[in-house]
């Protein structure tokens, strides 16, 4: 058997898109059960990670495997390898897991320790790991040389074993200059069968160097992998970090969803908490009618100082009383300290849409998708901006699922390709710059707006409010441009719900009132191939159409006519459409509309959809339809107005 072909297939820098991918991969092929946990803890950890977000994470570990997985899924810590010797007595813990335990906590709280006393620096988090293989009863860490290598091999051929991963999490807090830290451990066992591996194979496998920094004398993930019969268990264990369970911990510690209130938990931000919930805790498992299972167990007498010695094997847990759940008055279980996700949401929203807008404008989605992974020195140096604050700015990229970040880089993730980079076909990059720079500045005077009930242009831009399209929008070609670009990105996005709503086969001809560059028309000829649509547009906007038209149109081409739909007849139609018209105008504006609309109609039925923003102003629009009898009104979700009949 030769072993150069799979070489590296786990190790960074194969020039392959992320870490994440090629470790993906790599499991796909080898253990479709490990991948599928795998990829799960990614998804799930990144609400949690909003959870450590504001804390400071250290991994306390030289384990190139240990930061991979972890960087892989998003989470950001610190590199800090522990001086802790891994020389505790073997013999003196009950069970191997117990061991590899202690050891993850002594690793970690070495490191807590180190950076309270010398660096001036408490962590908040200082994860731990340590991994061991046992076989015949025998614990087996990493070979001290060749020969160590070659007589833990030679143990594993033929047989199976069990791989063995500690992990402690420890949380941190600095009182009176003293280091309290309170431990969480787990471990998870992996079953690994070796082939029977023959002398020639085992040397050549020894002389590759693979073996030397990996317990057990072998890497799963790499050559190592073609010495592997079958895994049973979690394949990310064995590399060296269980990434479900610790999933599961980080859930159970900063989400404790009370099995009995599970579901009034509606808005919680963390989606895919509950594909853990069905997984197994032994560990954690209480009899208590006040603990949901995988509770947490609360013991602060067995709090560790650092550098102390915890009991072998103890799970102490920490949570405080204030989570847990109680019994209300009519005996609902309730959880009385319930985390505010949503109006933290709705908190800290601002900063993540500017976030958003920042990167956009600084055209970083546009650079990732051209050069796929690239430092923040590389991306701060291409968009002429300071390393700093574009590493904050990638990372804040990052934890909003924009981006990806491994060890490699920052690259785009799937839906940045798609929607935020400016030359996609679904781009929304107009509509993005458009928020920026416009609806940004307006919604900082939104207290002035409901104070004195007024448009605020003219805070904002100052400019006058009553000719808004003249004043605000069109007035220079670059602010034209750019909220052309903003209604085409967002109407482009959005037409082929608009166009599948209603059966609209019935009508023969349409006009689309402000339909600017036609993103709606051109998806309803395509859909109805009988119907002319015109749309009706200020001449300023039609004089700039043609370069948002589709390259390529086996339809009747879209007709566009200028005028002011306020001061001029606009073109005669069986169905008239207002997409997102409305809400720009004052009443007295929409009743001009309406009324020239509704005198424009045709007798017979009509339609009338709004998009949810403009629910408000139903009891104004259907005044002027009913004469028209309604046959149908509907809430899209955030699309259009229509006003029809035939
Ligand atoms: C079985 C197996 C193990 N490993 C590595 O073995 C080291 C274990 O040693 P440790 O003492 O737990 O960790 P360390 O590397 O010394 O780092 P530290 O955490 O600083 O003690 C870790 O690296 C693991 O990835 C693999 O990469 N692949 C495998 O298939």
């Amino acid at each position: 058997m030769r072993m150069r072909a799979v070489w590296r297939l786990w190790s960074p820098g194969r020039g392959s898109r992320s870490v994440g991918d090629s470790a993906r991969r790599r499991i796909n092929a080898s253990c479709p059960r490990a991948a599928y946990l795998g990829l799960l803890a990614g998804m799930a950890l990144k609400p949690v990670l909003g959870k450590l977000g504001s804390k400071r994470v250290v991994l306390a570990s030289a384990s190139p495997r240990r930061q991979e997985i972890l960087c892989s899924v998003g989470l950001r810590f610190e590199v800090v390898p522990s001086w802790f010797k891994e020389t505790l007595e073997k013999s003196s813990f009950a069970t191997p897991y117990k061991y590899a335990i202690e050891t993850a906590k002594q690793k970690a709280l070495e490191v807590a320790n180190r950076m309270h006393v010398k660096h001036l620096r408490t962590p908040d988090i200082v994860i731990g790991a340590d991994t061991i293989v046992t076989v015949d009863e025998h614990i087996l860490e990493k070979p001290i040389d060749k020969q160590d290598a070659y007589r833990m091999l030679s143990r594993l051929s033929g047989k199976e074993h069990s791989v063995f991963t500690g992990v402690a999490i420890v949380h941190c807090n600095s009182k009176d200059n003293r280091l309290e830290t309170e431990v969480t451990d787990f471990y998870e066992e992996t079953k690994v069968k070796f082939a029977d591996l023959s002398e020639e194979l085992l040397w050549e496998y020894i002389h590759s160097g693979e073996p030397m920094d990996k317990a057990g004398g072998y890497g799963i993930q790499a050559l190592g992998g073609m010495l592997v019969e079958y895994v049973h268990g979690d394949f990310l264990n064995v590399v060296g970090f269980p990434l479900n369970h610790f999933c599961k911990k980080l859930v159970e510690l900063y989400y404790p969803p009370p099995k009995h209130t599970i579901h009034h938990i509606k808005h919680d931000s963390i989606p895919s908490v509950e594909t853990f919930e069905n997984l197994s805790d032994e560990e954690n498992d209480s009899s208590s009618p006040l603990q949901y299972k995988g509770a947490i167990k609360l013991d602060r007498s067995k709090t560790h100082s650092s550098g102390g010695v915890c009991s072998p094997g103890s799970s102490n847990i920490i949570k405080p009383n204030c989570m847990m759940p109680v019994e209300n008055q009519n005996g609902v279980m309730e959880n009385p300290d319930k985390f505010p996700s949503k109006i933290l949401e709705l908190l800290d929203g601002f900063r993540a849409s500017k976030a958003l807008f920042v990167a956009s404008k600084l055209k970083v989605f546009d650079l990732l998708k051209n050069k796929g992974v690239l430092q923040a020195v590389d991306v701060a140096n291409t968009i002429n901006s300071s390393v700093c604050g574009t590493e904050r700015l990638l990372d804040a990229c990052a934890a909003l699922g924009l981006l990806e970040k491994t060890l490699q880089g920052y690259s785009n993730s799937d839906s940045a390709n798609i929607y935020l980079a400016s030359d996609s076909e679904d781009s929304l990059h107009g509509y993005i710059i458009h928020s920026d720079d416009h609806l940004w500045p307006l919604f900082t005077h939104l207290e002035s707006a409901v104070k004195e009930g007024t448009m605020q242009n003219y805070r904002a831009f100052g400019k006058k409010s009553e000719n808004l399209f003249q004043d605000s929008y069109y007035q220079s070609m670059e602010v034209k441009q750019r909220f052309m670009a903003a209604m085409h990105s967002i109407a482009k996005l959005t037409a082929k719900d608009v166009a599948t709503a209603f059966d609209l086969s019935q009508f023969r001809s349409a006009c689309d009132l402000g339909g600017c560059t036609g993103a709606l028309a051109n998806e309803l000829v395509q859909k109805y191939p009988n119907l002319k649509v015109t749309v009706f547009d200020l001449p300023e906007v039609i004089a700039n159409v043609s370069h948002f038209q589709p390259v390529r149109q086996h339809t009747a081409p879209v007709t566009f006519t200028s005028g002011d739909f306020f001061k001029d007849n606009f073109p005669e139609a069986d169905l008239y459409i207002l997409s997102r018209i409305l809400h720009d105008w004052t009443d007295e504006k929409i009743h001009m509309l309406l009324s020239k609309i509704s005198a424009a109609c045709k007798p017979g039925p009509a339609h009338v959809c709004l998009r949810r923003g403009e629910r408000f102003k139903c009891d104004l629009i259907t005044s002027y339809i009913y004469p028209l009898d309604i046959e149908e009104m509907s809430f899209l979700k955030g699309l259009t107005l229509w006003s029809s009949a035939v």
